[in-house]
């Protein structure tokens, strides 16, 4: 399926995928293995849009054929109006790979200046960029440590500073938060929120749900190669017919009020009272900030 003139003109999306198929030859066999089938999606610009689906499901295909390095079988990609493959498309995009490689022997700050110039930065600006980044990523007081000695949270870090350096008006991150611990997960939630602040269409792919719900405006659910479903993220999770009232230090006298109000409802029926879970990353993250914060007083 081709996209008209029409369709294609930057219209606020930032990504728009028609009948995307990939096919892969299998060695020794004649038979095309197809590892995408048939997917579509639109990424509007502004938004944070999460690609989620098991191993194998055609995720890092997707973002390939977006990122201009690997063209499909049929179908379309286009980024920001314009063919995925184009020169002036991939300088609208930054990305950040599972496993970004850094020179180990370079500092925080080298690697970022580096990396500028490789985008054609130099002299002032480029130390201006480099600083700037760095201290969006939280990294300025590492900048002169070497990248060897760096925790995979601050290379994942660093790996999105890099990714930003041209100024992009997109950012794909393949699995972001993989083997980063929940403190730098977090970290790295709040930059991608940072990001679209700014104006950043970001797209993501993770096994993390729970991450993606948190940051994702808009989700796909892909699995082996075609894409299940697709929305805005608050409209998917909805319980329709549910409404959910959170009480602060309610009396028993007043649940008991409550539950007596319900039963004489002719519709409506109580699903669930009591003490809401927090979720155990949070639990988490909530006790080892505490004992941080002691230990850093009694330093
Ligand atoms: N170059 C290739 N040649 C042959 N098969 C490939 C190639 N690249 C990917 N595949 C196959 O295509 C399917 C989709 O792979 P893809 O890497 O897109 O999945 P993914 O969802 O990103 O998986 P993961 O979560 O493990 O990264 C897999 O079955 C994979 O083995």
């Amino acid at each position: 399926m081709d996209l008209t003139e029409a369709e294609s003109a930057s219209d606020g999306s930032a990504v728009r995928i028609r009948g995307l198929a990939k096919d892969f030859k299998i060695p020794l066999r004649r038979k095309l293995f197809r590892a995408v089938d048939d997917v579509s999606l639109d990424v509007e610009e502004g938004e944070v849009y999460g690609l989620i689906g098991p191993n194998g499901s055609g995720k890092s295909t997707t973002m390939k054929v977006m990122l201009g390095i690997m063209s499909p079988t049929e179908g379309e990609c286009r980024i920001f109006g314009r063919p995925a493959g184009r020169a002036d498309s991939r300088r609208e995009v930054g990305y950040l790979p599972e496993n970004p490689y850094f020179y180990k022997h370079l500092t925080g700050a080298e690697t970022m200046r580096f990396y500028g110039g490789l985008c054609g930065l130099k002299g002032k600006a480029l130390r201006q960029r480099a600083d700037e980044l760095l201290d969006m990523v939280g990294l300025s007081d590492a900048a002169d440590r070497r990248i060897g000695g760096y925790s995979k949270g601050m290379l994942q870090r660093i790996g999105l500073a890099q990714a930003v350096i041209h100024n992009p008006r997109l950012v794909v991150l393949d699995e972001p938060t993989a083997g980063v611990d929940p403190m730098g997960s977090r970290q790295i939630r709040d930059l991608i929120l940072d990001l679209k602040k700014r104006g950043i269409t970001v797209f993501l792919t993770s096994h993390l749900l729970e991450q993606v719900q948190e940051v994702c405006d808009r989700v796909g659910i892909i699995f082996r190669g075609r894409m299940l479903r697709q929305g805005r993220l608050d409209e998917m999770v909805a319980v329709e017919d549910q409404t959910e009232v959170v009480l602060s230090h309610p009396s028993p006298a007043l649940l008991d009020r409550i539950q007596a109000l319900v039963a004489d409802d002719e519709a409506a029926s109580v699903v669930r009272m009591g003490h809401p879970r927090t979720s155990l990353e949070r639990l988490f993250i909530e006790a080892t900030s505490e004992q941080a914060a002691l230990e850093d007083e009694t330093k």
